[in-house]
């Protein structure tokens, strides 16, 4: 069996510039990888199909889900004969803003490249993830990216300043395309890419806290209220700067101390099931 780390993502800077006529979303997002990761197992089978094996009941078993369709598309486009079984062993929470599908999705495709020797650069992995869903090129290399076009267009970005991220998701799951669907492009309050991009040339901690900012948390608080009011205790236990992931509902929590990290997990525990003390990865993803 092959294994292969998926990380989560956060979404430290989400802006939408326009609506395409295509009905994506022009977007300019600071994107990072966490150490809440799936744990992705390949292991060839003779029959030429592709499984899925998962324990948890909410993880598609067949051709909806992105890790299957990563797979797919690299046996179909390089006429592989050999199937595979893709086990999927779940950390990240589903449908939560943190990127768990594609980054199963870009895993898979960094670990058949080996499987199946198929010596593909990390630019055409991302490329053929980019088919599958917007977020999926960025999970092909992890790190620290700026995300343009609807977010497969890629450009690396230093590791940001190193802290503790506090993770509440709420148990609600929110639909991406419902929450984009949802968005009033007028009197929207844009958050400063620039400057977030500055904070992490600079390492700037400060710089980084007051430039967080999501132009989709007002329509996932509009849509579940309870996600506003995680986000205020996040800030009432002592957070320094405190956002919602991608399209929600999960909230993160920047904090340059352990002790007020752990003090706002045990704190939101009573809140919340599903609270996380990560760390930024800061490095790309090896290839496979
Ligand atoms: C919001 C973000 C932020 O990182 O992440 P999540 O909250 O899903 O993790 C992403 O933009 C989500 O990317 P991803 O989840 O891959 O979206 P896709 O599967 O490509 O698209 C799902 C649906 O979202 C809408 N969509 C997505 C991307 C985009 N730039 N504009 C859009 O309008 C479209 O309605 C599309 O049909
Ligand atoms: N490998 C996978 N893991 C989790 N969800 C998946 C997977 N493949 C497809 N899905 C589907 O994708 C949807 C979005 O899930 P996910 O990627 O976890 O969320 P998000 O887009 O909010 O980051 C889920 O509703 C699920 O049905």
């Amino acid at each position: 069996m092959l294994y292969v780390k998926a990380p989560a993502k956060i979404n430290l800077t989400l802006d939408v510039l326009y609506k395409r006529p295509d009905h994506y979303h022009e977007v300019e997002m600071i994107m990072t990888t966490v150490d809440l990761a799936d744990r992705i197992g390949l292991e060839p089978r003779k029959d030429g199909l592709i499984k899925i094996i998962s324990a948890d009941r909410f993880v598609p078993d067949d051709e909806r889900n992105f890790a299957y369709q990563a797979a797919k598309l690299l046996k179909d486009t390089y006429g592989i004969s050999e199937g595979v079984s893709i086990k999927i062993d779940k950390e990240i929470p589903i449908a939560a803003g943190l990127a768990g599908g594609s980054s199963d999705a870009a895993a898979t495709l960094r670990g058949l490249n080996e499987m199946w020797n198929l010596q593909l650069t990390m630019d055409e992995l991302a490329e053929h993830g980019s088919k599958i869903g917007s977020d999926v090129s960025f999970c092909v290399y992890g790190g620290t990216a700026l995300a343009t076009g609807r977010g497969e267009k890629i450009r690396e970005l230093p590791a940001p300043p190193a802290c503790w991220v506090v993770l509440a998701k709420p148990k609600i799951g929110v639909s991406t395309a419902d929450v984009y669907g949802g968005l009033k492009l007028d009197g929207i309050k844009h958050p400063d890419t620039k400057r977030m991009m500055e904070a992490i040339e600079k390492q700037n901690y400060e710089l980084v806290c007051q430039s967080l900012g999501n132009v989709l948390e007002t329509v996932t608080f509009n849509l579940h209220p309870e996600v506003v009011t995680i986000k205020e205790q996040m800030q009432r236990f002592g957070a320094d700067a405190v956002l919602m992931s991608g399209s929600g509902p999960t909230v993160f929590g920047l904090v340059d101390s352990e002790t007020r990290a752990t003090r706002i997990y045990n704190g939101l525990r009573g809140f919340c099931e599903e609270v996380y003390i990560v760390r930024m990865l800061g490095e790309r993803n090896p290839l496979a």
